[in-house]
């Protein structure tokens, strides 16, 4: 991890309170600071003993900081976040029946996660979860259409971001610890078939919270791979995988397509987030255990 790719969160001395950068990709690490700042104060006023209280409030607390300066700082563009209402949308063979959202209509939209690895959070010594900040937009030149992210993990503090993308993750000598490909992969739900995919490869699962951190550990080389099925939304995935792009590894669905953000259904079940010299094998691989 470089210098410049890992920063720590907090207000530089100097800078006028409250002012956010103007470049997008800065503006979204400044947004994911001040979240992450607020899940810290939320933590250290609550404590851990009402983990439930615990998690409702952070997920509340996050939310409405980006919400508010979102609203104060990019009027004119949506947002996609975790803590609003999809209820209200009535799904129909993954198409809204009724109302549409009006992101839908938008060239630019945040998708924010304000608390990824919500459990987590709730435990005392934890420090794998995350604020995500990600902008879709229509005139972005990716498959993705991720023109900015930045994903910030206080309780680490780091940030990393689409302004100053981490330099490619290190090779590792020997393929790893003991020579083996390493996965990271739910601490509390790892998908069945990870578990068979690393058997057929000799890969050994890293265990941790947050889809945030897990990819953050492919970018930093703690991780040779991310590999998830079974269900996940696009604001688990958008702002970590934006660096991922930025920074040059590879990432997909696991079928090996593109990834799909600011859709009309904001599902998107499964994706593999590794270095591009592992996709190959990897996504030959997921083919035989596609779940
Ligand atoms: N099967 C599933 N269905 C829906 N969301 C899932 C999921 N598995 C993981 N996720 C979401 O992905 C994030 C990382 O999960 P995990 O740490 O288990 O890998 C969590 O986000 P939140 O904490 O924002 O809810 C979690 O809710
Ligand atoms: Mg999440």
């Amino acid at each position: 991890m470089t210098e410049t790719s890992e920063r720590i969160t907090s207000q530089r001395e100097g800078e006028p309170s409250g002012t956010p950068p103007v470049i997008d990709s800065a503006f979204a690490r400044w947004l994911a600071d001040r979240a992450g700042q607020v899940l810290l104060q939320v933590r250290d006023e609550m404590g851990y003993a009402d983990g439930q209280a615990l998690k409702t409030a952070g997920d509340r607390a996050a939310h409405d900081l980006l919400r508010a300066e979102l609203a104060r700082w990019r009027p004119a563009d949506a947002v996609l976040s975790e803590e609003d209402d999809h209820s209200r949308i009535a799904w129909q063979d993954g198409e809204p029946a009724s109302v549409r959202p009006e992101r839908l209509g938008s060239n630019r939209v945040w998708i924010v996660d304000p608390l990824d690895g919500t459990r987590e959070f709730s435990e005392q010594g934890r420090t794998d979860w995350a604020v995500h900040v990600a902008l879709w937009s229509s005139d972005s030149a990716n498959a993705s259409h991720l023109a900015a992210g930045a994903v910030a993990m206080p309780a680490q503090h780091r940030t990393i971001a689409t302004d100053h993308a981490p330099a490619y993750p290190p090779m590792p000598i020997d393929g790893g610890p003991g020579g083996s490909i390493r996965i990271a992969a739910s601490r509390t739900r790892p998908p069945a078939f990870v578990t068979a995919l690393a058997e057929e490869i000799g890969a050994e699962l890293v265990p941790m919270g947050s889809a945030g951190v897990k990819i953050a550990a492919v970018i930093n080389g703690e991780a040779d791979a991310y590999v998830h099925a079974g269900g996940q939304y696009e604001w688990d995935s958008a702002a970590p995988v934006a660096v991922a792009l930025a920074t040059g590894l590879h990432a997909s669905r696991i079928d090996g397509s593109a990834l799909k953000y600011n859709e009309a259904d904001p599902k998107l079940p499964d994706l593999v987030v590794c270095r591009k010299d592992l996709a190959p094998r990897l996504l030959a691989a997921l083919q035989r255990h596609l779940p």
